[in-house]
């Protein structure tokens, strides 16, 4: 049991009816929740609105009710807070509740459209190296030191990351890392947390169905970097268009990275092979497993953070080299035929790019790469027929495929790929609706040396259709058809 008032702190408040020193359960945004005594937080949403839920919260018990609207009827028993936002009003109430867990150790959130997965996961990986406690939460799943949850978000609702907060705290964890997506900023699941610093990695294309334009989807990435405390840093790539915007008008201190620009941390590429990447980083070498140039930059990236906050250079590059690849990014299986079959979870345009480039940069001419691809349905429409563009140029045959339809109909989405591929690559493409029947279809026709990329959905181990999520993982499916298809 909390007061309500001891909850409010730092939440703008328009009005309050009745009073504000009772004593409260828990909070909750969903109303199908609440129990006695709780506080509902009414949100509007994307589908419908939760202040249309008010009377059925307090006819189950609810005793306090933030919302941005008051109703027309108020209960004697019940006390309103209008509030400036609900989001923010639930991301200031969860800190509180929880007891500003981001204080209690270094948060270091890492935004832009491609790469904060890899780049959470390795430094994950490298401060539990080092020895430390650590904390992670991303796409992949979200772990408290050793003990791994299930992740349903890239960044969770404000209360569900104070909660994971709350139990790295009480397990001593020193550090955290975790992913700011741009719908996670945009909504405010960030507001209120303490971070010891922000990484952006890249912008491109993605998610315009909800971010009206590429510069809305770009301010909601900055507004993190705008919320950076000045004590904290600030870490951007300067290679990408967008990398100087970022830190515009931030607090924090800024320091960058690049390949190409002048920055703080600068590489070069020595070699770049199926093997692993050599960097020329500063004045060190450094050796990575991972693959193909994108990876330089998430290297950089963690090489920069973890110096920052204060490992020292020769173990960071030790430590590097003993990274392991993150599961479903450029997860790759040979088999005995010596068929290459890649696992990535490309499901951007600019991702998909890279990814085919880096393939091309090491495979000879005469090993052919088939690419099977897909793209998700309720999702941004217009990187359909690009994405389907990009993977017909750069592979020597394409076949499209569903990825996770959801409500739309598979062959719906798969034609507006179609849309995007042009008449002389046309005999290079095929469009099978089932993906399993895809990637068997992509093993028969594979020959020993070739290639397969089966691009879009990673580490992800199902496939949600029509509201239903069946098992599906693209690694197993496909190390059990080259198995089976043996000659
Ligand atoms: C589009 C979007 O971001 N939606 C998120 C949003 O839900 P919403 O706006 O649709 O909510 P809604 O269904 O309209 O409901 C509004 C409010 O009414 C409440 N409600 C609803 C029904 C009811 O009976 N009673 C009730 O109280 C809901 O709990 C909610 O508070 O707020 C919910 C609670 O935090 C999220 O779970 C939900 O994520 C959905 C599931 C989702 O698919 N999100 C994706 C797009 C997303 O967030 N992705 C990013 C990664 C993107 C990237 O790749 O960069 C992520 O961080 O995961
Ligand atoms: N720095 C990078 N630049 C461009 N592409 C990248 C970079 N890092 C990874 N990728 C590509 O993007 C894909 C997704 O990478 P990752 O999962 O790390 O991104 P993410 O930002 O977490 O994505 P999501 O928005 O789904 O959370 C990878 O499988 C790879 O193809
Ligand atoms: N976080 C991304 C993941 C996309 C993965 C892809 N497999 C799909 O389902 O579209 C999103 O929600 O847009
Ligand atoms: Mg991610």
């Amino acid at each position: 049991m909390m007061i309500l008032k001891d909850i409010l702190y730092k939440v703008t408040i328009n009005a309050v009816v009745g009073s504000t020193s009772i004593a409260v359960n828990k909070i909750e945004f969903d109303s199908r929740q609440i129990k006695t005594n709780d506080v509902f937080v009414a949100i509007l949403g994307t589908v419908t609105d939760g202040h249309k839920y008010i009377e059925d919260v307090i006819k189950a018990g609810a005793s306090a009710i933030i919302c941005e609207a008051l109703p027309e009827t108020l209960e004697d028993d019940v006390t309103y807070i209008e509030v400036a936002s609900s989001n923010q009003a639930l991301a200031y109430m969860a800190a509180n509740y929880y007891e500003h867990p981001s204080e209690n150790l270094k948060l270091v959130g890492v935004t832009g459209t491609n790469g904060k997965t890899t780049v959470t996961s390795l430094l994950y990986q490298l401060f539990k190296k080092a020895g430390y406690k650590v904390g992670l939460l991303s796409t992949v799943k979200v772990m408290v030191d050793n003990a791994t949850y299930r992740a349903t978000h890239t960044t969770p609702d404000s209360l569900t990351i104070n909660k994971y907060l709350k139990l790295m705290n009480e397990e001593g964890v020193e550090f955290c890392f975790m992913e700011a997506s741009s719908h996670g900023i945009h909504q405010s699941r960030t507001e209120g947390l303490k971070f010891t610093g922000g990484i952006f990695t890249n912008l491109s294309h993605d998610h315009l169905d909800y971010h009206d334009t590429f510069a809305e989807y770009r301010d909601v990435k900055k507004a993190f970097f705008d919320g950076l405390p000045k004590d904290a840093f600030a870490l951007s790539n300067m290679d990408d268009k967008n990398g100087l915007v970022m830190l515009q008008n931030t607090a924090a201190k800024k320091y960058t990275y690049a390949l190409k620009n002048y920055a703080d941390y600068r590489a070069q590429i020595l070699e770049n092979e199926f093997s692993g990447l050599l960097l020329k980083v500063n004045d060190s070498e450094l050796w990575t497993r991972l693959i193909g140039s994108f990876n330089a930059y998430n290297i950089l990236a963690i090489y920069g953070t973890a110096e920052l906050m204060g490992l020292e250079k020769n173990e960071i590059l030790r430590l590097i080299s003993e990274l392991e690849n993150v599961s479903g990014r450029f997860q790759y299986f040979i088999s005995d035929e010596k068929i290459t079959a890649i696992v990535d979870y490309a499901h951007t345009p600019d991702a998909l790019k890279n990814v085919l480039e880096t393939i091309n940069s090491i495979r000879t001419k005469n090993e052919e790469l088939i690419t099977v691809v897909g793209c998700g349905g309720d999702r941004d429409k217009s990187k359909r027929p690009k994405m389907a563009h990009i993977a017909s140029v750069l592979s020597t045959k394409v076949i499209f495929t569903s990825d996770n339809p959801r409500s739309e109909v598979p062959e719906a989405i798969i034609e507006d790929m179609e849309k995007g591929v042009e008449p002389q690559n046309f005999k290079k493409t095929l469009s099978i609706t089932d993906r399993k029947q895809a990637i068997k279809t992509a093993c028969q026709m594979a020959d020993a040396k070739d290639i397969i990329l089966i691009a879009g959905k990673g580490h992800e181990t199902y496939q949600e259709i029509k509201g239903e999520r069946f098992d599906f993982d693209d690694y197993k499916i496909v190390r059990e058809l080259l198995k089976q298809l043996q000659k």
